[in-house]
């Protein structure tokens, strides 16, 4: 069998009395993109806190490459290749497409995030942010303030900094909400190549690229797994259907 990149065993999380996360086991194996879905509430984000290590589970655990990183911070699982999905409010706004991406290969080199050194003459930093650029399709919009690029091109560009980390799993939290249709297509496309360098755990509610990027599909309602199994099992899946997708038939 292959050996899990990431794999949870027995998580639980509650907040007062609500159980967000109540017994959540899965695994995420090399090459797949492992979609988890569930209607609004039903505790994915809290589940992607637990695994990047932002929030503590009551109790469970959290492997990652082998290794029991349960109790490790952000940033020690992020050394260990446990991909952080980079939010828009990490992005700085003034600063370039490139120079944010220069920003987290600095990162990756293992200089502290914040602390700039002058990067602008930097030739080797400049060309491998171009070059991770133009992987996402943004080589066009390298010397654009961030806070000028549109919501579809700020999300890539938060995959773009992710990327610059070489992680060893992707975690990515609706990489697709707000974006056009043109925009998704090209998301879907380059995902679908992405998940040959690292397995994709994805967040996404949109349905259709759901559908068309999983091998794997996990389905949360209310904190717990009602449903697992490839695109085909959960479409038709009846309480997949009468549970997430609303429809008693
Ligand atoms: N810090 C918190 N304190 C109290 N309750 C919380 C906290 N964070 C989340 N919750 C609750 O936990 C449940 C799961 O929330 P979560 O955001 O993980 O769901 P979700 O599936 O990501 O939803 P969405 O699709 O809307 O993003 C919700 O009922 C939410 O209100």
């Amino acid at each position: 069998m292959v050996e899990p990149v990431l794999t949870l065993s027995h998580l639980q999380k509650s907040f007062g009395a609500l159980k967000a996360t109540d017994d959540v086991s899965l695994t995420l194996i090399p090459g797949e993109i492992h979609a988890l879905i569930g209607p609004n509430g039903a505790g994915k984000s809290t589940l992607i806190g637990q695994i990047a290590g932002k929030i503590a589970p009551d109790s469970g655990t959290i492997t990652f490459r082998g290794r029991d990183v349960t109790q490790l911070s952000t940033a020690q699982r992020a050394r260990l290749g446990l991909g952080r999905s980079f939010q828009i409010s990490s992005l700085i706004p003034e600063f370039s497409a490139r120079r944010n991406v220069m920003l987290a290969l600095q990162a990756r080199q293992g200089h502290p995030f914040r602390f700039l050194k002058p990067v602008q003459r930097d030739r080797g930093l400049i060309a491998g942010a171009q070059a991770i650029l133009t992987r996402v399709g943004m080589a066009g919009r390298a010397s654009v303030p961030s806070a000028e690029l549109s919501h579809g091109e700020r999300r890539l560009l938060e995959i773009a900094m992710a990327l610059a980390l070489e992680p060893a799993c992707f975690l990515l939290d609706e990489p697709m909400a707000g974006m056009g249709t043109e925009g998704v297509g090209k998301l879907v496309s380059f995902l679908q190549d992405l998940k040959q360098q690292a397995p994709i755990l994805l967040v996404e509610h949109d349905m259709d690229a759901v559908f068309a990027l999983a091998d794997r599909i996990t389905v949360l309602v209310y904190g717990q797994i009602i449903a697992s199994g490839s695109v085909e099992d959960i479409r038709h899946d009846p309480r997949v259907r009468e549970a997430y997708l609303g429809d008693p038939a």
